[in-house]
């Protein structure tokens, strides 16, 4: 199958034979099973604790796998390091090189490419436009607003062409008004780039906003994965319809 499959994915944390933490240790993730579609975005959404980081970094690489695989275009990645998934990752804030200016912070992730400097100088204003940032190439990280941030961190971490990007929580640090809007325009920037994406977040209305499917997440466990209006209108439990705001 083309795109990501998580087949039966389980991470454990404090699991070390003889650890002082004993035999069981915390299950973060829990025999979680979820296809990713090439261009499709995927939305995880749950509490916090319920294991939705833990699963976008098993998928990354990042966090090795108790159980369960991780296949992607029908290669298992088992031992394939993080920088050799040619997956992107986008965080919550902190991540722009601050004595970087907005060009030099975008063209980052292209620096392995061979492209003259015209070349290279044009993929980043076509990615700064695709943010809405055009013009901002000289700009210095510390003038540039927290939502600005996270456009130009959008733009660096789609400059490479990564065949899945890996959000998580990227907008949880701006003010409610402009995450709305910009999870509008991530969802934009996704789907005008034909981007694979598995974006996380606690947020119904954002995930509803920015993704094709949501996943609903509960104590490791993936409860229900389906379309926001699928999920809104037939929501497989009361814990699902508590997460969405359906209860009170
Ligand atoms: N490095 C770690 N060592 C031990 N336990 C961990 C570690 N990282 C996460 N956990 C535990 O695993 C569980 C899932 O954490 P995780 O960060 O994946 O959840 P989350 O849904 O992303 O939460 P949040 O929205 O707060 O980031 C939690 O109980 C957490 O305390």
């Amino acid at each position: 199958m083309a795109g990501l499959e998580i087949r039966d994915v389980t991470v454990r944390y404090g699991v070390v034979t003889g650890s002082a933490r004993g035999p069981g240790g915390v299950t973060a993730v829990d025999r979680v099973s979820l296809t990713v579609a090439p261009g499709e975005v995927v939305a995880l959404l749950g509490p916090s604790g319920c294991g939705k980081s833990s699963l976008l970094r098993a998928v990354a690489g990042l966090e090795p796998l108790s159980g369960g695989r991780v296949v992607y275009d029908g290669e298992d990645l088992a031992g394939l390091p993080v920088h050799k998934r040619r997956f992107g990752l986008m965080f919550q804030e902190g991540q722009l090189f601050p004595h970087r200016d907005v060009r030099r912070n975008v063209a980052y992730g292209l620096e392995t490419q061979e492209l003259s400097r015209a070349e290279r100088d044009a993929r980043v204003a076509t990615l700064l436009d695709l943010v809405g940032l055009a013009g901002y190439e000289g700009r210095a990280v510390p003038t540039l607003s927290g939502g600005e941030q996270q456009r130009v961190a959008l733009a660096r971490a789609l400059a490479p062409q990564p065949r899945l990007l890996l959000l998580d929580e990227p907008l949880s640090a701006l003010d409610r008004q402009l995450r709305e809007r910009l999870a509008g325009e991530v969802r934009a920037a996704l789907v005008e780039t034909g981007t694979t994406a598995v974006f996380v977040t606690h947020d119904h209305a954002e995930a509803a906003t920015v993704a094709d499917r949501v996943g609903v997440m509960d104590r490791g466990r993936l409860l229900q994965v389906a379309a926001p209006d699928e999920l809104r209108t037939a929501p497989a439990s009361d814990r699902v319809a508590e997460f969405l705001g359906l209860r009170d």
